[in-house]
């Protein structure tokens, strides 16, 4: 992939523009885990996976929806059992997205899925954070790590994994909620949302994925969330969207995992156009790229593509990515301004992608 200004666009004789600069706010790591890695750490690590060949592998990737992609995605996590690991994970995932275009990442990490399997807590946290911290000069990316409870575990559960992370919470911005949806309440995490809050991090939380749009009223009113991952069934109640407009809650919204996940058959069917038209702070991620099918940039090519958006709706998706973050506000604008620049250096509308 090209950097700005290296070299020249023979469609236009001005410098190619390279992919969109932006933040990639919804990213499970381990759903980076690609086939050959899996492969690589499961003969490091003498594991023995239940697939003879990567191609094997890749051939089961064929979800019916969110639970089939959860089952692979967490019997997959067997490969990981060392700090090297994880933190061989994270770099793997870094230099994928430096060439997307990725110049800030917030990214989950789901701790119980390792404490369940006997891994430490602290082999987790420091194997990534080993990655992470030499992600701004090996790769140019800044970097956020955000703990998510798995919402189909116990309350308890998320209890006990936030008191284990104490001694990391220096390494940590926000908590999230993920895994299996549908008869996980928000509700159900009351208690350590708010722990979380008093320890000074940010709150997110999956909402309105598979759920319903009650989800998504819950993590604002109950979990006080500042932003909602995926989000997009919050279409169905016109109240829910005049408060996620009002408050400018951001939506970390995933094109590809959709498709992959059958919600849509088709991604022409996706209501990102409807949901920009009413107003929202939506942003474009990956989720689970390895199994999804794309990293950053591809989310964005590929709604590019199937909704036809043109290039001042893809720099609005790329703006609202860093309005989004948890960025300290000068680095934020520095970010910003880069999308101008890439602007002038496409210099015309449409302009996406190397
Ligand atoms: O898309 C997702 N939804 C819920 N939980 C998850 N855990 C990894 N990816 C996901
Ligand atoms: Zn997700």
């Amino acid at each position: 992939m090209t950097s700005v200004a290296s070299s020249p666009n023979p469609s236009t004789d001005r410098p190619a523009a390279g992919p969109l600069p932006k933040a990639e706010l919804h990213l499970h790591i381990e759903g980076t885990l690609e086939p050959g890695l899996a492969f690589a750490l499961a003969r490091r690590n003498g594991v023995e996976l239940p697939y003879a060949t990567e191609d094997e592998l890749r051939r089961a990737y064929s979800f019916a929806d969110l639970q089939s992609f959860l089952d692979l995605y967490y019997a997959l996590m067997a490969v990981l059992r060392t700090e090297d690991d994880f933190a061989d994970l994270a770099h793997a995932y870094l230099a994928r997205a430096k060439e997307q275009g990725v110049r800030h990442a917030e990214i989950f990490f789901d701790p119980q899925a390792h404490t369940a399997r006997g891994v430490a807590i602290g082999t987790v946290i420091d194997g990534l954070a080993r990655a992470l911290d030499a992600a701004e000069e090996t790769y140019g990316i800044s970097t956020r790590l955000i703990m998510c409870f798995l919402r189909d575990e116990s309350a308890e559960s998320a209890l006990a994994t936030f008191e284990a992370a104490r001694p990391y919470l220096h390494r940590i911005t926000a908590v999230g909620l993920d895994s299996a949806e549908v008869g996980h309440p928000p509700v159900k995490f009351r208690e350590v949302f708010a722990l979380a809050k008093e320890a000074g991090l940010k709150c997110v939380a999956h909402a309105g994925e598979e759920g319903p749009p009650a989800y998504v009223w819950e993590a604002l009113d109950v979990l006080g969330v500042d932003r909602i991952d995926h989000g997009v069934r919050s279409m169905e109640d016109e109240r829910l969207v005049a408060r996620l407009v009002a408050d400018q809650v951001p939506l970390t919204v995933c094109p590809l995992s959709y498709l992959r996940l059958r919600v849509v058959d088709d991604l022409a069917d996706h209501p990102l156009p409807a949901m920009l038209d009413a107003g929202l702070l939506v942003t474009v991620n990956s989720d689970d790229p390895a199994y999804f099918g794309g990293y950053a940039d591809d989310n964005f090519t590929a709604v590019r593509d199937a909704l036809g958006l043109d290039g001042a709706t893809l720099r609005r998706l790329a703006r609202n990515s860093f309005r989004a973050s948890f960025l300290d506000e000068p680095t934020r604008e520095r970010y910003l301004k880069e999308i101008d620049a890439h602007e002038a250096a496409a210099g015309q509308d449409g302009a996406h992608g190397a």
